[in-house]
């Protein structure tokens, strides 16, 4: 690129232009690919570059200097067969989510992942963790947390009928009447499944249209430059990974955590009478029946499913024979049997 666009498309980053704000918020044009996708988040050089060229194929350019990265540049994380997209994206500053620069469609583009990688610079001072994630909880970003268990369900009339299902602890029916009188909403029904719930946890429920829950992994970088006391503090925060990527210390650490936080499963299938392809892995969600599987293998092959045989961590015995219900494990080796004899997967 061009010495003068580079340093408009730097300027844009910082500053608001026309159109940015609200409708700045749809997030770059890259397409979904792959088993899953996993966003890079971060303020400015952190390292989110290196650690994309570090695991992917692809060389985003990494400088000393903010806002080397411009666009999102999406990178495939190969792993155990599956192909996970990673997204490097340009660095946020404080003020984003308020559509400071482009900072808001950095984080649209993050809440179209399965998974955030909030790359941190372990050298920097602690607020950034925080910093960072207010930034992603104010445009209904939810990381590491499960949606509310509130029922909620409006009405056209009728009023208000709110029940809890036991003693709430910090809510009660007066507070969320004068919630939902906020949001306008007259008539509806609530059921409080859970008596830790809280207030803010019940307008996420209002405006679930809006929110996002997301897994998070963060990630301290930079390592090689911090004491080992520091070192052994930033290990032992939550869902937190230290890593550096210019002495090749902890990446592959990183990536096993992702794995295992997107709980993707691999299943290898096997025709009858053929060992199965260990090379090739059908990938799925964690908590996958045969259904799933038969579902990702062709829309049709359920009609004339019969039942399956399944070794592995999910069977009783080598080979059991299941139904469409059967939840199947990582590794999970299946043979389908249809009323077509000899039909196998694939
Ligand atoms: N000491 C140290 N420096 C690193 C490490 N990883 C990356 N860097 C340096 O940090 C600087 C920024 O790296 P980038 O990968 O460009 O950071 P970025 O987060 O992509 O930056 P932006 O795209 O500008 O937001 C570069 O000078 C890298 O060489 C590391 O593990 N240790
Ligand atoms: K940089
Ligand atoms: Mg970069």
């Amino acid at each position: 690129m061009r010495c003068r666009k580079l340093a408009r498309l730097r300027a844009q980053l910082l500053e608001p232009g026309p159109g940015a704000g609200a409708a700045a918020g749809t997030g770059f044009d890259v397409s979904k690919s792959g088993d899953a996708r996993i966003a890079l988040v971060g303020f400015p050089s952190v390292g989110k570059s290196t650690f994309l060229s570090k695991v992917t194929k692809t060389k985003s350019e990494v400088a000393a200097y903010s806002f080397t990265t411009l666009t999102a540049i999406p990178g495939v994380l190969e792993y155990g067969g599956a192909e996970i997209q990673v997204l490097d994206l340009p660095g946020i500053i404080e003020g984003a989510a308020e559509g400071k620069g482009r900072g808001r469609q950095v984080i649209s583009a993050a809440k179209t992942s399965d998974m955030v990688l909030m790359i941190l610079d372990a050298t920097k001072r602690a607020e950034q963790r925080a910093l960072l994630e207010a930034e992603l909880e104010a445009v209904g970003i939810r990381l590491n947390q499960d949606p509310p268990n509130i029922y909620l369900k409006l009405k056209k009339a009728g009023g208000m009928k709110i029940t809890f299902s036991s003693p709430p602890k910090s809510l009660d029916e007066k507070m969320l009447y004068n919630i939902l009188r906020d949001y306008r909403i007259l008539n509806c029904e609530v059921l409080v499944r859970d008596e830790h719930a809280t207030v803010d946890q019940f307008i996420d429920v209002i405006m679930k249209e809006h929110r996002t829950y997301i897994k998070c992994l963060y990630v301290y970088n930079k390592i090689d430059s911090i004491s080992l006391e520091h070192l052994d503090t930033l290990a032992h925060e939550p869902n937190t990974a230290v890593m550096s990527c210019e002495l090749d210390l902890g990446i592959r650490d990183v990536v096993d955590k992702c794995w295992e936080e997107l709980r993707l499963m691999r299943i290898y299938t096997k025709r009858k009478g053929i060992e199965p392809d260990f090379s090739e892995a059908l990938i799925v969600r964690q908590n996958s029946t045969i259904e799933d599987v038969c579902d990702s293998i062709h829309r049709t092959l359920k009609e004339s499913f019969k039942y399956a045989l399944v070794w592995g961590a999910s069977s009783r015995h080598m080979p059991q024979r299941v139904g469409l219900s059967h939840v199947v494990a990582d590794e999970d080796v299946v043979s389908i049997v249809g009323t077509k004899s000899g039909l196998a997967s694939k």
